[in-house]
C-alpha cells in the first residue's frame, strides 16, 4: 500500500492573496476557501485570473503577498492535489503507458499498476483504448486521459482548467459526467469554465472573477437567481464584462 499522508490538505485557504508579474496585478487580494463538498466553478472573462488562482491554490506559484494554507499548514507538497491544464501534454506512449508512468510517480507498487490503470481508464470511459498512442487520441480523449492521469495519486482536490473548452456537445457531456462521478467519490473539484450552462449543471458554488478580483462568490442557485453585484447580474445576463 502507498503511504498515506495522515493529514488532509483540505480546506485550501487563500487569505488576501495578491500576485504580481512584472508589476502587473494578476490576483488582487483574493480571499477564498475550497472545502470538501460540491464542485466550485470559477467563471469570468479571459484574463480575469482563473488559471492563476488555481496555480496559486495548487501551490505551484507563490503569491506576492497573502497566505495559502492546506488543512491549516503552509508549504505542503502537492501529494494530494492535482491539476489538469487546458492543453495537457501526454507522453509519447500508449494511454496505458501514460497511466503507468503517473502511477509509478504516485508510488503505487508495480504489481498494482495494471489493475489501477484499467480502473482509471474505465472511470474516464476509455476502456478499450489503452493501447492507443496517447498523442494520436482526439482532444476530448486526451482531456479524459489527462483527468485519469491526475487521479493516479488519489488527490483530495482536483483543479480542472476549462476541461470542456473546444469539445463538441457529446464530448462535453461525457466529460461533465466524468466530473460528476469524480465529485461523487468525494474528491473536491475546482474548475474554470466559460460555459455558464456547464457551471449551472456542475457547481455547488460559483466564483466570479474580474480583473484579478473576486467580484461575487455564492452557491449556484443564489448566483444565478439573485446575484448581488451589478457585475454578476450583467455576467449572468450574458453581457460582456470589460
Ligand atoms: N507569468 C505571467 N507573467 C505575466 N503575465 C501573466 C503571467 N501569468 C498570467 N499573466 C496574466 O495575468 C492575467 C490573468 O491570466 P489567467 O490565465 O490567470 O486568466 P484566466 O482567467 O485563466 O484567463 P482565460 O479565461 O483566458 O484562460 C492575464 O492577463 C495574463 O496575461
Amino acid at each position: 500500500m502507498a503511504m498515506r499522508a495522515p493529514l488532509s490538505d483540505l480546506p485550501v485557504m487563500l487569505e488576501e492573496v495578491s500576485l504580481l508579474a512584472r508589476e502587473v496585478t494578476i490576483l488582487d487580494h483574493v480571499t477564498l476557501t475550497f472545502s470538501a463538498g460540491a464542485p466550485t466553478v470559477l467563471v469570468g472573462p479571459n484574463g480575469s485570473g482563473k488559471t492563476s488562482l488555481m496555480r496559486v491554490a495548487m501551490g505551484l506559484v507563490r503569491p506576492t503577498s497573502g497566505r495559502v494554507t492546506f488543512g491549516g499548514r503552509s508549504d505542503v507538497p502537492p501529494l494530494r492535489r492535482a491539476i489538469v491544464f487546458q492543453r495537457p501534454v501526454m507522453l509519447r506512449r500508449s494511454a496505458i503507458g501514460n497511466l503507468h508512468y503517473a502511477l509509478a510517480a504516485a508510488g503505487v507498487p508495480r504489481t498494482e499498476r495494471s489493475k489501477r490503470a484499467d480502473e482509471l481508464l474505465a472511470l474516464v470511459g476509455l476502456s478499450g483504448l489503452g493501447e492507443r498512442p496517447a498523442r494520436r487520441m482526439s482532444g476530448g480523449e486526451q482531456q479524459r486521459l489527462a483527468i485519469a492521469r491526475a487521479l493516479a495519486k488519489e488527490p483530495e482536490i482536483l483543479f480542472l482548467d476549462e476541461p470542456t473548452a473546444s469539445l463538441d456537445p457529446a464530448a462535453t457531456k461525457a466529460t461533465e459526467d466524468i466530473i460528476q462521478n469524480i465529485a461523487a467519490r468525494g474528491i473536491k473539484i475546482v474548475m474554470a469554465t466559460h460555459n455558464l450552462g456547464e457551471a449551472r449543471r456542475l457547481a455547488g458554488e460559483i466564483v466570479l472573477m474580474h480583473r484579478g478580483r473576486i467580484v461575487e462568490a455564492a452557491d449556484t442557485m443564489t448566483f444565478f437567481n439573485s446575484p448581488k453585484t451589478d457585475a454578476a447580474r450583467r455576467f449572468v445576463a450574458g453581457e460582456l464584462l470589460v
